[in-house]
């Protein structure tokens, strides 16, 4: 089985550096922010971090694709937002020169900037090498001080390969357990931040994120649940990306007596992988919305990884070789292998009532 040992490593560095541009747009009041076309918040943060990242996967891996969130078109007529992006992405690298040079450098250009950014315009699919890119995941916990992740990963003919989730926020102790305090108020961040990876079936790991080269990584694996009435679970923070209703009462139908441990981001996806916490639920709101790969495809590899089952509400894989969107899938379920199935019939006998 293919180890993608120089993918990794490319994908792992490129994380720590973006983390280290969007840490210091995090710990800044002004965020540069504006509205997208869907009404979704987009920051200086998400732009630099997506031009740092495509920049070091086009100058390793120059044939590849990358289906990233963001595009540039809204910085090429305003000059104000692409000088101060241009100014943290030309201050951002790490401290290791050695880890900097497996980045190829550093961007050239203001110019080279937008066109890295609107490198992440493929269209997805079930050929070839594509990498799936969320800059910034979780942008309105981002803005609110909570969880966020810098999320990249590789898809070989739509299966997903690497897998790198950097999360600035959370604690590095993958013993640490999830509180409902632990997707809120993260504003002192420092000393924190871990750094997820998974190869498929070469297993999943943490690192703690740092501002070098790579510090040194543990393997980690999903919690073994004896009795599902302990149970910690995590949903979004945000009713509108997921049916909190509907996540209390299959919590409920399963006998989960603890709190829902509310969180942005794929920090979810990596906090149930180390053990912290145990399900992620993600019902759908609206029967239209189709989940984005780039929200999903480092997660997904990370919990299935460390022994985990994650499907959408029907119980299918997730596909990540149908474009942009998961166009087959319906939400989001993820638990251990031992306890997927009965989570899983919680969740249709509660959607079937609701027909
Ligand atoms: N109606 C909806 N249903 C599900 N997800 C949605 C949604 N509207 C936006 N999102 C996605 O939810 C992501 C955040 O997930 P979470 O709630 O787990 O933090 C957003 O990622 P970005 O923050 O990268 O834009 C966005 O892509
Ligand atoms: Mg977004
Ligand atoms: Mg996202
Ligand atoms: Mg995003």
């Amino acid at each position: 089985m293919a180890s993608y040992s120089k993918e990794l490593e490319v994908a792992q560095l490129a994380v720590q550096r973006a983390a280290i541009l969007t840490k210091k747009v995090f710990h800044e009041k002004a965020k540069g922010t504006i509205s997208k076309d869907d009404a979704s918040p987009v920051t200086i943060g998400d732009f630099g971090a997506q031009a740092l990242i495509i920049h070091a996967v086009k100058k390793n891996f120059p044939e590849d694709q990358v289906v990233g969130e963001e595009e540039a078109s809204s910085l090429r007529d305003n000059q104000k937002l692409r000088d101060q992006i241009w100014a943290l992405v030309n201050g951002t690298k790490l401290s290791d020169s050695e880890a900097e040079k497996v980045l190829g450098g550093p961007i050239e250009s203001m110019d080279a900037m937008l066109d890295a950014i609107d490198a992440g315009n493929s269209a997805g699919g079930n050929k070839g090498r594509i990498w799936a890119l969320d800059p910034i995941d979780g942008t309105k916990g981002f803005l609110r001080g909570g969880q966020y992740a810098v999320c990249l990963a590789l898809m070989v003919d739509g299966d997903v390969k690497v897998g790198v989730l950097g999360c600035p926020n959370l604690p590095v102790d993958d013993s640490a357990p999830l509180t409902a305090e632990s997707g809120i108020d993260q504003t002192d961040a420092e000393g924190k931040g871990v750094l997820f990876s998974a190869v498929s079936g070469h297993g999943a790991t943490s690192r703690p994120l740092g501002i070098a080269g790579l510090g040194k990584s543990q393997p980690i694996q999903m919690k073994e649940v004896k009795d599902l009435g302990q149970a910690t679970f995590c949903e979004s923070v945000e009713a509108g990306h997921s049916s909190h209703g509907d996540q209390f009462e299959i919590a409920n139908k399963l006998g989960v007596t603890k709190p829902s441990v509310r969180m942005d981001s794929q920090a979810k996806y990596g906090s149930i992988a180390r053990g912290a916490g145990d399900i992620y639920l993600r019902l759908p709101v609206r029967a239209d919305y189709q989940e984005k790969i780039w929200d999903h495809a480092a997660g997904d590899l990370i919990v299935r990884e460390a022994g985990g089952e994650v499907t959408d509400t029907l119980g299918r894989r997730l596909d990540f070789s149908k474009g942009r969107t998961l166009a087959e899938n319906k939400g989001v379920v993820a638990a251990p292998v031992a306890v997927h199935g009965q989570v899983l019939s919680a969740v249709k006998e509660v959607l079937a009532a609701k027909k």
